[in-house]
């Protein structure tokens, strides 16, 4: 896993480095500087392309207008088509000095912008500054409105825009003519490249402060940050890739972190291979209790994803009316009824032998299914997935208007004392009524939200969306920005919940809820084959063998 910091962890790992350590800050910024440059050439096609590292690969999000699609190089160096380099007054400006200094090194003529108030230059970027100016590299300043159709001019046929104005230590929004620099930037047709964060964008919670610049590619000092890992900060900073500054990984041990990013390798490392003799029922037996009249689609994809996530046998276990409708198409699902005049009895003889149940969707959220989720609550001790139905039982109110911090359910108040090892996978209307709050305000800021979910419900919670962010009640907080908009299709939860609950047979929940999260998106970008639409939540669980089969060959 990557160690993702927040401001305040990243100033903590400047000062460890700096004063610990005893590298000195100028060295720190010539590495992120002179990395990011090698990068850039490559992007200008001076070099081979190699794989994105680190956050990487977390494709970020502006599809848009992302550059060199499949790592095709933007431009043939010309003379003529500049990069165009903004630097403000502090260390991220000094940041962009270096990178001109490296571009010139290697034949380029980049153009240099200054914003900002000059006697507000931070030491090291006056170091840089100076020592971009004593090679003879030339600095135009933008102190006013009139200064900048100098930069229109340049924009106008730049090969590559690179935004050094501010970076984590922006704590405001931005205006005047700063603001207005970042507009024209934005309306450049160039590629666009912002150093370590774009400029204008919270560095915790990836929120607009203001103005702020749209990135193809983000180049990140050291370690991805928060901000950049939500579905907006994605959105704002395009590709994200990670520059490392010559200071070794552990440091963030030392001075602590906020998340954690998944990588291919942790989930390789999570799915051993099956015993030689293995056989269905050691390979887990996965209890489905999900499906209900009219519904039994939501069962059936549950079931899917379970079997094609490598549970050796799975059985729905559903409504009277449902398992008759199932009959007919079922094959290598097996199916139980619930008899609604003897919900525990029919549980208990159901959830026999099974080794995880996933409880919710299409389920219903009538009395009925509530008793049978207060009957799994109190009496399963094997790991469970709710999700779907199973999240609106757990609201307060089943018109969604709860609040379980004023009282809540009669299953929530099951939920707290269950013996069940829990995973929650709500989306955020789902989570917004279950804590009480709006989705608007779940998405305002999702770290929080899935981190609170966790802590009030002692369960492992999985918030979805364009990127999910998994948190355990211990606090521990990990995130998965693979996947493609093509995941956003009916049932694509209903598989996603089978493909956790399989992995749940065998796994500790927060490593069968990260590892699930990357199968699935894995699985989806596998089957979208490159479109970001069009997929069938059946083709996604199809998918998942196919990625299980590749980590298993590494
Ligand atoms: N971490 C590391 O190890 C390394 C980090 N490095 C780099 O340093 C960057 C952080 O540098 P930084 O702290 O100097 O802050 P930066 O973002 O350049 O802002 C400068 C100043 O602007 C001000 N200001 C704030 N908001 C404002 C606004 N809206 N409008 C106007 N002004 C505003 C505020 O000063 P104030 O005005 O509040 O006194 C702030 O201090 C980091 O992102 C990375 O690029 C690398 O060099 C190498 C190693
Ligand atoms: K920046």
């Amino acid at each position: 896993m990557i160690p993702v910091l927040s401001r305040a962890q990243m100033r903590a790992f400047d000062a460890h480095a700096i004063e610990v350590a005893k590298v000195p800050s100028i060295v720190l910024m010539e590495n992120a500087g002179r990395g990011a440059a090698e990068r850039i050439l490559e992007l200008l096609g001076e070099a081979p392309r190699r794989e994105p590292a680190g956050a990487a690969g977390a494709a970020g999000a502006n599809a848009r207008r992302a550059p060199g699609a499949g790592g095709a190089p933007l431009a043939a160096p010309d003379d003529r088509r500049r990069v165009v380099i903004v630097c403000g007054a502090g260390n991220n400006g000094g940041d962009g000095f270096v990178v001109a200094r490296h571009l010139w090194a290697r034949g380029h003529r980049p153009s240099v912008f200054f914003c900002g108030k000059p006697d507000k230059l931070s030491q090291d970027a006056r170091v840089q500054r100076d020592a971009w100016v004593g090679l003879g590299g030339a600095v135009k300043v933008l102190a006013q409105s009139s200064d900048l159709e100098v930069l229109k001019a340049e924009l106008g046929h730049a090969a590559l825009v690179v935004d050094a104005l501010f970076g984590t230590g922006l704590d405001r929004p931005i205006v005047g003519t700063s603001a207005e620099v970042i507009a024209l930037l934005n309306a450049a047709s160039a590629p666009r490249v912002a150093l370590d964060i774009p400029s204008g964008l919270d560095s915790d919670t990836g929120v607009p402060l203001g103005p702020t610049f749209l990135a193809d590619w983000t180049l990140t000092f050291a370690h991805p940050k928060l901000g950049l890992l939500t579905p907006s900060g994605l959105r704002h900073a395009g590709h994200v890739e990670v520059v490392g500054l010559g200071i070794p990984s552990d440091v963030p041990d030392q001075v602590g972190y906020a998340a954690e990013l998944i990588e291919q390798r942790d989930v390789a490392q999570w799915l051993s291979p099956r015993a030689a003799d293995a056989h269905k029922y050691s390979a887990g037996h996965v209890a489905v209790l999900a499906g209900s009249a009219g519904k039994i689609g939501a069962s059936l994809l549950v079931a899917h994803g379970a079997l094609r996530a490598g549970a050796g046998a799975a059985t729905i276990v559903t409504w009277p009316d449902a398992v008759d409708a199932l009959q007919a198409r079922v094959l290598e699902i097996m199916t139980a009824a619930i008899r609604p005049e003897s919900i525990a009895a029919s549980l208990d003889a159901a959830l026999r032998s099974k080794r995880a149940v996933v409880l919710g969707p299409g389920f219903g959220f009538d009395e009925a299914a509530g008793s049978a989720l207060g009957h799994v609550l109190a009496t399963w001790r094997g790991p469970l997935v709710l999700d779907a139905d199973a999240m609106t039982l757990l609201s307060s109110s089943r018109d969604g208007s709860g609040d379980p911090s004023r009282g809540g359910s009669r299953e929530f108040a099951k939920l707290l004392d269950s013996p069940s090892s829990r995973i929650l996978t709500p989306h955020a209307g789902e989570l917004g009524r279950l804590l009480g709050t709006s989705s608007d305000a779940i998405e305002a800021d999702r770290f929080h939200a899935a981190t609170e979910a966790a802590r009030r419900t002692g369960s492992v919670v999985l918030l979805k969306g364009a990127h999910s962010v998994i948190a355990s009640p211990t606090g521990r907080m990990v995130l998965n920005v693979r996947g493609t908009p093509a995941l956003g299709t009916a049932g694509s939860g209903d598989v996603l919940a089978g493909i956790i609950g399989a992995l749940a047979s065998h796994l500790e929940p927060l490593e069968a809820a990260c590892a699930g999260a990357y199968l699935h998106a894995e699985a989806g970008r596998v089957a979208a084959d490159g479109s970001d639409r069009g997929i069938v939540a059946s083709e996604i669980a199809d998918g998942v063998a196919a990625v299980v089969r590749g980590l298993l060959r590494r």
